[in-house]
């Protein structure tokens, strides 16, 4: 292997950075029209923030994302076409609501909070599902409130719009759901586009008809396992992340820790918090450039505990729990189709992630089995095997599930988002046009950026 930058170039007529979802799709649609095409990846795998992991019991879980749902079109497809097999997410019996430390169940899509609090709860659903469709899926700043709404928080509208101690903490514990980021963190307008780009608030909240709806049982890290395979793996190179990207009037430079290539476009296929890491001369214009230093990503941990059986189901309960209180504050059903084996899944979210990024995992395993136990009984006190990840902590994610946005970024720079410098161009669901932050979202902003170097090699 080449030191950094060293040894004579290799080439290429494209230069895709980053083995995710997004960079394999627009590699797979360049090589499909003859075009060479070399996909550089930092990690030693494929698949970004696809994680598949197999348990000591053979039980293939995601510690990255895990589902898709009606709409997501091109995710349904692809499954399809690689022969993978999608099962729906166990949704039957009883959810647990926590609020405040008392535990109630409910089987209907909104949680069950006291007569004026369900009220208040449908309304503030109802009141942002009106926002969202004021918002045009493809130009955000066109919304009349635009200005005002890119202006303040999630926060300061729940302050003034929701009324009851239950609705408040539920629509935090669904922000922090959907954004992996505390309510005060997000621009409203960047909110309020997120949730039309994917559809609305329930449609992103819901398994049935919603973004939980269907599992693989292979985990999704193997569709880009499949994507790259298919690509032929010498045409992706692992464990290179790329550190600098020169262009001059004849091409690009891509230069990565496993080698330098010579190519005449550049898709970069990271989100902005990783593009902003690179080195580009000539240097990025200023929108673009502040883009990336204004666009963070959400904080989230995942954990995955495993149980002889899946308890819950027998007494009732469909796995799922909302929570106000206690570090994992949503957990679901994880277990394999045939049931063979009980699983929980839980998230860390926004803050309670930061808290327990970095922390010995055993701390964190704790911590996740006390919320599991309160939800479910001490029959989830002893899991069999228990696996998480610190999303956080990972150098080439940064956090998860995706960017997001606080207020005034996308007033000033919504426009640098997707538009291309020069011959290099933007992928990464951050960029997407539908379903921005899911996989989904990835295969579109792969598409679009290698239709737009299709169009200029022509
Ligand atoms: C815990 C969690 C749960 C999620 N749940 C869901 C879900 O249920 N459904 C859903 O649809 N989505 C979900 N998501 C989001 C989904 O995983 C992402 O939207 C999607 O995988 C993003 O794909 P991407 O290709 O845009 O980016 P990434 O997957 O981040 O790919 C970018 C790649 O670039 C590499 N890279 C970064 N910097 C460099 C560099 N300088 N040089 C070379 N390579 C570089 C990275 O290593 C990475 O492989 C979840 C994410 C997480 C983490």
């Amino acid at each position: 292997m080449e030191e950094t930058g060293q040894g004579a170039p290799r080439e290429a007529s494209v230069v895709v950075v980053g083995a995710g979802l997004s960079g394999l799709m627009a590699a797979r649609k360049l090589a499909a029209a003859g075009v060479s095409v070399v996909v550089l990846e930092a990690r030693d795998r494929v698949g970004g923030r696809t994680l598949s992991h197999t348990t000591a019991q053979g039980n293939r879980v995601d510690l990255g994302a895990q589902w898709i749902g009606p709409t997501q079109d091109r995710m349904t497809k692809l499954v399809a076409e690689l022969g993978l097999s999608t099962f729906k997410q166990w949704s039957d019996g009883k959810k647990v609501l926590s609020l405040g430390g008392t535990l109630t169940t409910y089987k209907t899509s909104i949680p069950s909070l006291s007569l004026i609090g369900a009220v208040d709860l449908g309304i503030t659903i109802q009141r942002i599902e009106t926002l969202v469709k004021e918002v045009p899926i493809d130009d955000p700043l066109a919304a009349a409130k635009a200005l005002e709404w890119d202006g303040t928080t999630v926060e300061a509208w729940k302050r003034k719009n929701v009324k009851t101690r239950g609705a408040k903490a539920m629509f935090d514990t669904a922000v922090r759901a959907v954004f992996a980021a505390e309510p005060s963190e997000l621009s409203l307008l960047f909110f309020l586009h997120y949730l039309r780009q994917g559809g609305g608030l329930m449609r992103l909240t819901e398994v049935e008809n919603g973004a939980q709806e269907t599992r693989l049982a292979e985990g999704f890290q193997e569709v880009s396992k499949r994507l790259s395979r298919g690509l032929g793996e010498e045409r992706v190179v692992l464990g290179a992340p790329v550190r600098r990207i020169a262009q001059d009037a004849e091409g690009a430079t891509v230069i990565s820790d496993a080698g330098t290539w010579r190519c005449k476009r550049v898709i970069v296929a990271v989100p902005p918090a990783l593009a902003g890491r690179i080195d580009y001369e000539p240097g990025l214009p200023a929108s673009r450039d502040q883009l990336t230093q204004r666009s963070p990503m959400g904080s989230v941990i995942k954990c995955v505990a495993t149980y002889a059986s899946p308890f819950w189901r027998q007494a009732g309960y469909s796995g799922e729990a909302l929570s106000d209180v206690g570090s994992v504050k949503l957990a679901f059903d994880d277990s394999p189709e045939d049931g063979s084996h009980g699983a929980l899944v839980g998230f860390f979210m926004g803050k309670d992630a930061r808290a327990m990024s970095g922390k010995n995992p055993e701390e964190r395993k704790k911590a996740a089995v006390d919320s599991f136990t309160r939800f479910f009984g001490p029959s989830a006190a002893a899991p069999i095997d228990y696996v998480d990840q610190d999303w956080p902590a990972e150098r080439w994610s940064r956090g998860c599930y995706s960017m997001v946005l606080g207020p005034g970024v996308l007033t000033a720079h919504a426009a640098a988002l997707r538009a291309p410098v020069g011959r290099v161009h933007w992928a990464g669901t951050e960029t997407a046009r539908v379903w921005t932050g899911y996989m989904e979202g990835a295969l579109e902003a792969g598409e679009r950026a290698s239709d737009e170097v299709l169009a200029v090699l022509g």
